[in-house]
């Protein structure tokens, strides 16, 4: 049995086809903004969810989403990087897969698996920070069951450590620019240490005053400082 490539899929400024506008449209809509894509929302307005509704009138000052009154058109394929369809007609929905990868562009196609060139998972965001679970189409309750039972379990200051450390590594590549060989080692081994020793709660507690003495005090000097010892020099 093969399973699936799980990939964190860049879409920034990308160019998204959502076709439909209902109940779980709205929630590609929400993917998608949520990775910074550019999204056309095609269907009739009659079709518009209560939460598609809003997502579009949410969306009236950022242009992020273009709504087109009307059924598909072949033509909305034109500028399209990726394409979901989301909507209560499986005949279109296939014509919609099938022309999709004759263009070789990425597919979802709701209703029907075998459509789509990638499923979406059950997900969980915070910050930074993305979990998604996928049983490969065989049961998507399960997944969403899956997903809260693993939430329970992430540390709550997750997405603030990892933005920490994001911004760590941020201003380390800047004292430290080359990339590869020993000055890579360095930095990965240093970093390494840093996360591995700190709990995730402290790590998210860095101020940027602490980042820039981490960074003179720690890194500067090739040694990565204890939390008790870095907090005791700060009193
Ligand atoms: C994870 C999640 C993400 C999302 O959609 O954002 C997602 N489905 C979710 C919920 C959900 N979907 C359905 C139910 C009713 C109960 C049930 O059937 O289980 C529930 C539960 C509910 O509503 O509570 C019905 C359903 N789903 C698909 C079909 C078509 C078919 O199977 O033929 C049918 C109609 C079947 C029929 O007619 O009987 C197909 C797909 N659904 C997938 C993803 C992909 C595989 C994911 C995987 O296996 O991991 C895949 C293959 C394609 C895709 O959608 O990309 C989201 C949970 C988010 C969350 O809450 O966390
Ligand atoms: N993959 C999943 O997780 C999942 C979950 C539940 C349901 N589904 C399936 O996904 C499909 C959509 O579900 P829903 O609950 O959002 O349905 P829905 O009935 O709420 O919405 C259907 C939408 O399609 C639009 N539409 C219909 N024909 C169109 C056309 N020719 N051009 C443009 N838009 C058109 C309608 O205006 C409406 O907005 C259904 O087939 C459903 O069985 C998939």
């Amino acid at each position: 049995m093969s399973g699936s490539l799980l990939i964190a899929w860049q879409l920034k400024d990308k160019h998204v086809l959502v076709v439909g506008g209902g109940q779980v449209a709205s929630s590609r809509v929400e993917h998608a903004l949520a990775a910074g894509a550019i999204v056309t929302v095609v269907s009739p307005a009659q079709g518009l969810s209560e939460h598609t509704k809003s997502l579009i009138a949410t969306d009236s000052n950022y242009n992020r989403i273009l709504f087109r009154d009307r059924t598909f058109l072949s033509t909305d394929l034109d500028d399209a990087d990726m394409v979901l369809a989301a909507i209560d007609d499986v005949d279109l929905s296939r014509d919609i897969g099938t022309s999709c990868r004759a263009r070789r562009i990425p597919v979802n196609v709701a209703d029907d698996p075998s459509y789509c060139d990638f499923y979406f998972g059950s997900q969980i965001r915070r910050g930074p920070l993305q979990v998604m679970v996928s049983t490969n189409g065989k049961s998507p309750k399960l997944a969403n069951i899956i997903r809260r039972r693993i939430e329970d379990s992430i540390p709550q200051g997750a997405g603030e450590a990892i933005e920490k450390v994001g911004l760590l590594r941020d201003k380390l590549r800047e004292r430290s620019p080359q990339v590869g060989g020993e000055a890579s080692k360095r930095r990965m081994k240093w970093v390494v240490e840093l996360c591995t020793s700190w709990e995730m709660d402290d790590l998210a507690g860095l101020d940027d005053v602490q980042i820039e003495r981490l960074l003179n005090e720690g890194w500067e000097r090739d040694v990565v400082p204890s939390r008790d010892s870095f907090v005791d020099d700060d009193q």
